[in-house]
């Protein structure tokens, strides 16, 4: 089957479902490392990535992302990591590209080779360690044919510049976004002037990813979007939230949540959140749009959901899942038979349950018998 490129589906006005978070599903199975969060899983634990790939694929996303996030080699090492000594970024990036693949042909998803931020740049090593790390991960991708990049996870928007410049040598296109809110990369350049930078550097789509909320990611992008119109710029817009509410962050977004990043369960975000989050992403004309850390296969169903009509088709999980929880008339148990309906989960505002701070709700326990 000849599969429509990434531009193919996003032409015309149509809409790319992402997938949703890997390091963090894969490290609460046990198959990443938290602190560190490299992906050696590619290589130790095969069946376990391919696994969250089927998952997302059921769910509706269009892309598998190679499971390639972090590592480059100088990553790998950082810090006295004993990963870098066992692992190379090569074997990683190739068993990543492998598995992809082989999951994106169980159905009609394309494979993107994902790059992200190295910590080479950080440390001031230079344009040329830093495109070197680069061409060692492009090179696997170029190798293994994947059908298009993913440098996703910048903060500095120069780091990015350089990395796309390796990226164009490819002949791929090029899909970026950065890990950025409202005030911008951490060298201060803000959204507008980053995205602008991104699509003169090369990238076909530029957006944003992780680090910030579903909601301050709408404020980022719509930032992004003005930046771009004002030079007359057309890229794809991308937008890949992390699913944890967080909105009292500043720069580095949920990093500074002294739940990050082992205790942020009750914020992560709720399917009818997802829903809103792709509805109002559609109307800013985002047009690929999925999620990041926190972001499970039932929050990327959910989009696939909300955005079924302009897609022309459901994901295959929906045969599990009536929308709005329409199934819930088939429970044994009267009261929950009525939940079902938007009208019912969308505004819903769910507790943490927990008694302090009293964020829980006084419910009369005999009203529901
Ligand atoms: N494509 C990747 C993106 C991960 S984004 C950030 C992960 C945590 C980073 C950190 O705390 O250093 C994934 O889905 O895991
Ligand atoms: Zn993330």
């Amino acid at each position: 089957m000849v599969k429509k490129t990434l531009l193919e589906r996003l032409s015309g006005d149509g809409v790319v479902v992402g997938d949703g978070g890997f390091v963090f599903q894969l490290e609460k199975r046990g198959y990443v490392k938290g602190g560190p969060w490299t992906p050696e899983a590619s290589v130790q634990h095969p069946q376990a990535v391919k696994q969250l790939h089927r998952e997302f694929l059921r769910a509706g996303s269009d892309v598998m992302q190679t499971f390639t996030f972090y590592s480059g080699d100088d990553k790998l090492k950082f810090g006295g990591n004993e990963t870098g000594n066992k692992f190379t970024c090569r074997e990683i990036n190739e068993a990543a590209c492998r598995i992809a693949r082989e999951v994106a042909n169980e159905g009609d998803a394309l494979v993107g080779g994902c790059i992200s931020r190295c910590p080479s740049y950080a440390e001031g090593k230079g344009k040329a360690v830093v495109q070197a790390q680069a061409r060692e991960q492009l090179d696997v991708f170029t190798k293994h044919k994947v059908d298009f990049i993913i440098a996703e996870f910048f903060n500095y928007v120069e780091e990015l510049e350089w990395v796309l410049e390796e990226a164009k040598k490819t002949g791929l296109v090029v899909a970026s976004t950065m890990s950025i809110g409202k005030l911008g990369d951490k060298a201060g350049v803000p959204p507008g002037q980053c995205a602008v930078r991104m699509a003169r550097a090369g990238a076909a789509v530029v957006g944003v990813n992780c680090l910030f909320d579903p909601e301050t990611t709408l404020e980022t992008i719509r930032l992004m979007k003005e930046g771009l119109d004002a030079e007359g710029l057309k890229p794809y817009l991308m937008t890949q939230p992390n699913g944890y509410h967080c909105p009292e962050t500043g720069r580095n977004g949920w990093t500074c949540c002294s739940e990050y990043p082992f205790a942020m369960e009750t914020r992560l975000v709720t399917r009818a959140d997802i829903h809103k989050f792709a509805r109002e992403a559609y109307k800013l004309g985002v047009r690929y749009i999925g999620g990041c850390c926190g972001f499970e296969a039932y929050h990327i169903r959910a989009i696939a959901e909300e955005l079924a009509e302009e897609r022309g088709k459901w994901p295959a999980a929906s045969d599990k899942h009536e929308p709005w929880g329409a199934a819930n008339r088939l429970s044994t148990v009267p009261y929950l038979q009525k939940r079902v309906g938007r009208e019912y989960w969308q505004d819903l505002v769910p507790s943490s349950g927990r008694k302090a701070p009293p964020t829980y709700q006084n419910y009369d326990i005999h009203s529901y018998n």
